[in-house]
């Protein structure tokens, strides 16, 4: 049985622990390190995880070591941890968007060491507190078969996962999913805005958009065999509403805008590393 240390206990973290918690892991195999204690100790009242405020207490706890800090923090966490503690066997998790492997394992490599650590880098997203995480997983070469089993289930617990070929697809994923419940709820706070000033009431608006948006996820998942534009072709009666709201998305440029905004995640990556 894996003994899992969460590094950071903000968004992310919160978000995979109460998805691993859900999905039966138990809660005394998981220790969560954060310095302030408002998080941890919410989650250790929520959901009996352990937690401390030592990133080396937590670490020495695992053997699976779950890199939840922002990336700036991330090589000093990692000094902090392999210069205190012997990592020999521990598995690093990296969830920070935009720093590298090599980055990661120069931060865990002791001065007169020449052993690389094995680290997996993984790309989730938000709704993993709900089982319904999509994760990006990218290992280096030093990982385990067995490791990379722990990795796997690890985030196969709070949603689906893909496993990458090249660490650059790492950028993609953010693109494409690490970053992308924020296009959507965008999106949606746009629709509830315009709904208010239509004459909806707040809770009505929001729970138009809401189930809208949720039938139309559901609609996506119990139809893989359909194309996604054929879904909406069902909607688009032609010279109908639909069809005049689509044009409208259409003539300003919705495709370019979404691709542009996409590459500007991937770019943001990409700077990030340097
Ligand atoms: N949020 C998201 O949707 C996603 C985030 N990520 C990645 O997850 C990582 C964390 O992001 P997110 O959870 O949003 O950020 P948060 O700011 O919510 O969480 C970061 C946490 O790290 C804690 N922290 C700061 N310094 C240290 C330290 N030295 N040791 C231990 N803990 C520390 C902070 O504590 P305190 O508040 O007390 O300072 C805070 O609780 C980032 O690298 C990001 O790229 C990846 C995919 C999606
Ligand atoms: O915004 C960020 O940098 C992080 C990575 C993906 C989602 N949040």
């Amino acid at each position: 049985m894996n003994k899992i240390a969460f590094i950071g206990a903000g968004n992310m973290a919160r978000a995979i622990i109460i998805g691993l918690v859900n999905s039966g892991v138990a809660a005394q195999n998981i220790m969560v390190a954060n310095p302030s204690e408002g998080k941890r100790l919410q989650l250790e009242q929520e959901f009996g995880v352990l937690q401390t405020s030592d990133n080396l207490k937590a670490s020495e706890f695992a053997n699976v070591i779950v890199l939840c800090v922002k990336p700036h923090f991330i090589e000093d966490v990692c000094s902090q941890i392999s210069q205190a503690i012997d990592i020999t066997g521990k598995l690093f998790i990296s969830v920070a968007a935009g720093t590298t492997v090599a980055q990661i394992q120069a931060a865990l490599t002791k001065e007169s060491a020449t052993e690389l650590a094995p680290v997996v880098r993984v790309m989730p997203n938000t709704p993993s507190q709900l089982g319904l995480g999509m994760s990006g997983l990218y290992p280096s070469k030093e990982v385990t078969a067995e490791q990379k089993e722990s990795a796997d289930t690890l985030m196969t617990a709070v949603g689906k996962v893909i496993w990458l070929e090249t660490e650059a697809k790492i950028n993609d994923v953010i693109a494409v999913a690490g970053s992308a419940p924020a296009y959507y709820f965008l999106f949606m706070e746009a629709m509830e805005k315009h709904a208010i000033t239509l004459g909806f009431s707040a809770e009505e608006s929001r729970m138009l958009v809401q189930q809208t948006a949720f039938g139309s996820a559901q609609m996506v998942v119990q139809n893989s065999d359909l194309e996604i534009s054929t879904l909406r072709g069902n909607v688009t009666s032609k010279g109908g509403t639909t069809h005049a709201a689509i044009e409208k998305f259409k003539e300003q440029g919705i495709d370019e805008m979404v691709k542009n905004s996409m590459n500007a995640a991937i770019a943001r990556a990409e700077e990030m590393a340097k």
